[in-house]
């Protein structure tokens, strides 16, 4: 049964008639003390609740009822309906336990996606999937590793796969979220439509409009033929927003509107599409330490992530390394047809002490350098050593290899470098790094490096 909790009865007539049509069972209550006995009493599976109790537009009553719900029961569901205007009142819900919020005025097909959602996630967890089971049950053929972390994750994404929920997947570069990502869309029933891949990071947000949206002939200068938008590209199947940390404000709010309205112009014309698209993003930033320090909007994270995944460094789960190993060594034995490659034992209890900070892409550009350049089939420690390692080079850069560090990381070391350097003398650092002094601060807070505010 779904508790529907809003004074308008107008609200509550359009969404039982919606549910009910959906074949669910509704019952409503009028004022939060009903509302909180039904709860307490009648146990409902899912809560609907206003939070602009039209008594008091301040959105208090509803705020308190969901306080005192959570308190009494912290598992039932509760989806937020607010009136766009007042977003904050949703996040400020959502930090005190709801688990999704609507904005009026709402389509029903996302009322009744959302709601499926929610029940669909609320199922209880079956536990102790085995690697085995979960082939069984979905297709995680390009996803190696048998760690009981990854197998959780494994587990979460197969059950989530099949509801529209917005993912966001977080990890260390090279942990593999662009596969996690797919094989979400894989496991779907969006799989036979397109999965679309957006690097956010790439996009100004002069650019994120026409990018994003689309635009037609004419919409500006440059415009001189029609363009799809990302998200009608990935109309009916699945968007995979990465670097979404790397957004800039301008642009997260643009995002936030289409995800929360579902719809959106494109650029010159004046209509309005409908998304259908599942939203599933990634970042190596920590996204709740950029909501502190003001440089992500709250309720964008709060709209993308309903299911976090967070995937484990290589480091974490090292066990997992000799079956990595493996399955790129029979790749390549494949592609250069090399039937007799192999890893000694010994050589793979080397390659699973190795750091690789790059995780496993830096494993997978590791292994196959090797292969290309060693000529024997048995691979040994040196040989992957030259790889790790190779000789310096006449001309060579003393850059890392590629996959050994982020872009950020690299950034991140030669500030620190330049404010030892200069005895943490900002604006010596700042010009010895070509940067103003605000953009060292801006470095400084992003990485954490610690700094003398009185300089
Ligand atoms: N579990 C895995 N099994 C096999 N290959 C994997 C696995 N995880 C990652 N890979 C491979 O490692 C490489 C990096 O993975 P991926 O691009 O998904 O990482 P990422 O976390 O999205 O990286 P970035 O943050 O840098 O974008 C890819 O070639 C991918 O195929």
């Amino acid at each position: 049964m779904i508790l529907i909790v809003d004074d308008d009865i107008a609200v509550r007539t359009s969404l039982s008639l919606l549910l009910k049509t959906a074949g669910y069972s509704v019952c409503t209550a009028d004022h939060a003390e009903r509302a909180y006995e039904m709860i307490v009493n009648e146990t409902p599976q899912l809560v609907i609740l206003d939070l602009n109790f039209s008594n008091d537009t301040s959105g208090k009553e509803g705020i308190m009822l969901l306080e005192k719900v959570r308190q009494v029961n912290a598992r039932v569901p509760i989806m937020l309906i607010t009136g766009w205007a007042s977003i904050e009142l949703a996040v400020q819900g959502m930090k005190l336990g709801a688990d999704d919020f609507l904005n009026k005025p709402w389509s029903n097909e996302h009322v009744l996606q959302s709601v499926e959602t929610l029940l669909t996630l609320r199922t209880a967890r079956t536990v102790s999937k085995t690697r085995k089971d979960l082939d069984r049950k979905y297709n995680f053929r390009q996803i190696i590793g048998e760690d009981a972390g990854l197998l959780d994750i494994l587990e979460t994404v197969g059950r989530v796969a099949s509801t529209n929920a917005s993912v966001l997947i977080t990890g260390e570069s090279g942990t593999g979220k662009e596969l996690i990502a797919e094989a979400i869309h894989l496991n779907s029933n969006r799989a036979s439509k397109p999965f679309v891949k957006v690097n956010l990071g790439g996009i100004s947000s002069s650019l994120f409009e026409s990018e994003m949206f689309g635009h037609v002939r004419g919409a500006f200068t440059d415009a001189r033929i029609d363009r799809m938008g990302r998200f009608e590209m990935a109309n009916k199947g699945t968007i995979f927003l990465d670097e979404i940390g790397d957004l800039e404000a301008s642009s997260q709010v643009k995002l936030l509107r289409v995800l929360q309205d579902r719809t959106y112009e494109v650029l010159g014309s004046s209509r309005t599409k409908t998304v259908d698209t599942r939203v599933v993003c990634a970042t190596n930033k920590d996204l709740n330490q950029m909501v502190s320090a003001g440089l992500f909007r709250e309720d964008l994270l709060y709209r993308i992530n309903l299911i976090n995944i967070h995937l484990p460094a290589l480091r974490d789960r090292k066990d997992d390394i000799p079956l990595l190993v493996n399955f790129f060594i029979d790749n390549l034995k494949e592609i250069y047809n090399r039937p007799l490659l192999q890893v000694p034992a010994q050589t793979m209890r080397w390659l699973k002490e190795l750091p690789l900070p790059g995780n496993i892409r830096q494993l997978k550009n590791l292994v196959e350098r090797t292969v290309l350049i060693s000529l024997r089939d048995e691979l040994k420690v040196e040989d992957f050593k030259s790889q790790l390692h190779p000789a310096p080079k006449e001309n060579r850069n003393s850059l890392p290899e590629v996959g050994v560090m982020t872009l950020d990381q690299v950034e991140a070391e030669m500030v620190k470098q330049a404010m030892k350097y200069h005895n943490n003398r900002i604006t010596r650092a700042a010009a010895s790094l070509g940067i103003t002094r605000n953009a060292l601060y801006r470095r400084l807070e992003k990485y954490q490096i610690p700094y003398d505010e009185s300089e």
